[in-house]
C-alpha cells in the first residue's frame, strides 16, 4: 500500500525558442528534479520563484507547451508513462490544483466547470457533487451561474480547490494553494490537504513558504534553479537548523524571520 504512487526521476525540461531571424535558443528550465509521493503522505516541494516547481507539476500531468523538450522519467504506480499517457490520467485519479485562476475557462460558468471536474473524476451525480463541493467551501448556489471574472481572487481559489479535490484523487498536486488567502483559510486549506493524505491520497504541496511546508508535510523536498538539492525531515527544521545537513536548506531555514542571524551572541 505504501509504495510510491508517483515518482519523478531526473526530470529535465528545455524550452526551444526562436528569436528574431529564426535563431534557435534553448532554455534549460529544469536540470534534474526528483520527487517521490507516497499514499498517505504530504510531500512538500519548496523553492524560490522560478525554481521550477510549477513546471514539474505541469510535466507530471502532461500539460507542458509544445515547445518543451522533456527528459527523465515519470512513473505512476511504478510504471513509466509518457506525457500523452499522463495527460489521460489528469483529472482522473491524478489532479492538479493549479497555481493560477487562469486555469478556469473564462467563457464557461463556474457550475459547469465544477460539474465537468466531477464527471471526469467519475462522480455518479456530478450536479450534486459540484454543488456540495462548492458549498463545503462557503460558496452557495449563486456562484454556479457566475463566470470566473465575476469571482474574487479568494473565491476563484476556492473553486479551484473544490474542483481538484472532487472524487478522491490518488495523487493531488497542489500548486501554491494558499497564495492570497487570509490566514484562517490558509490553515483550513492546509488542513484539508493533510486530511486527504490521511485518507490515503499522495499529496504534493508546492509552496515557497517553508514554514507552512514544515507544519503540514511528512517530507520536504528543496529545489533550486531547476534541480532538487535536498530531501529533509520536517522535524529537522527546528532551532538554528543544526539538524539540517544541506547548507542551502539550513540557510533557507535561518533566513526566515525570527530564526537566527543572532549577531555577536554572548558578547
Ligand atoms: N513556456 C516557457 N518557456 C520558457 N521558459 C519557461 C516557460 N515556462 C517556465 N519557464 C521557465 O522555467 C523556470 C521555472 O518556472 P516555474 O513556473 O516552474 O517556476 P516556479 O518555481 O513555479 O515559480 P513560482 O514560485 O514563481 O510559481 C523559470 O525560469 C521560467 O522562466
Ligand atoms: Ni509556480
Amino acid at each position: 500500500m505504501n509504495g510510491p504512487v508517483l515518482e519523478v526521476r531526473g526530470l529535465e525540461i528545455d524550452f526551444v525558442q526562436y528569436e528574431r531571424g529564426l535563431r534557435r535558443r534553448t532554455v534549460h528550465a529544469l536540470t534534474g528534479m526528483d520527487l517521490t509521493a507516497v499514499a498517505g503522505e504530504v510531500v512538500a516541494l519548496v523553492g524560490a520563484s522560478g525554481a521550477g516547481k510549477s513546471l514539474l507539476a505541469h510535466a507530471v500531468l502532461g500539460l507542458l507547451p509544445p515547445n518543451a523538450v522533456e527528459r527523465g522519467d515519470v512513473l505512476l504506480d511504478g510504471e513509466r508513462l509518457d506525457p500523452a499517457a499522463r495527460r489521460r490520467h489528469a483529472g482522473r485519479g491524478m489532479t492538479l490544483l493549479p497555481q493560477a485562476a487562469g486555469f478556469l475557462d473564462p467563457l464557461s460558468p463556474v457550475g459547469r466547470q465544477v460539474r465537468r471536474s466531477a464527471q471526469l473524476a467519475g462522480s455518479a451525480d456530478p450536479r450534486r457533487a459540484a454543488a456540495d463541493a462548492l458549498e463545503r467551501r462557503g460558496l452557495g448556489p449563486e456562484v454556479l451561474g457566475r463566470y470566473p471574472h465575476e469571482l474574487s481572487g479568494g473565491m476563484a481559489r476556492r473553486v479551484l480547490v473544490a474542483m481538484a479535490t472532487l472524487g478522491d484523487p490518488r495523487v493531488l498536486i497542489a500548486d501554491e494553494p494558499t497564495t492570497g488567502l487570509p490566514p484562517a483559510e490558509v490553515r483550513r486549506t492546509l488542513g484539508e490537504l493533510r486530511t486527504m493524505a490521511d485518507d490515503g491520497c499522495a499529496v504534493v504541496l508546492i509552496t515557497h513558504e517553508l514554514r507552512a511546508a514544515v507544519e503540514v508535510a511528512h517530507r520536504v523536498v528543496i529545489c533550486r534553479d531547476g534541480r532538487t538539492v535536498d530531501v529533509a525531515d520536517p522535524a529537522a527544521f527546528t532551532g538554528d537548523g543544526d539538524a539540517l545537513t544541506h547548507p542551502f536548506t539550513r540557510a533557507l531555514w535561518q533566513a526566515l524571520p525570527g530564526n537566527g542571524f543572532r549577531v555577536a551572541e554572548g558578547v
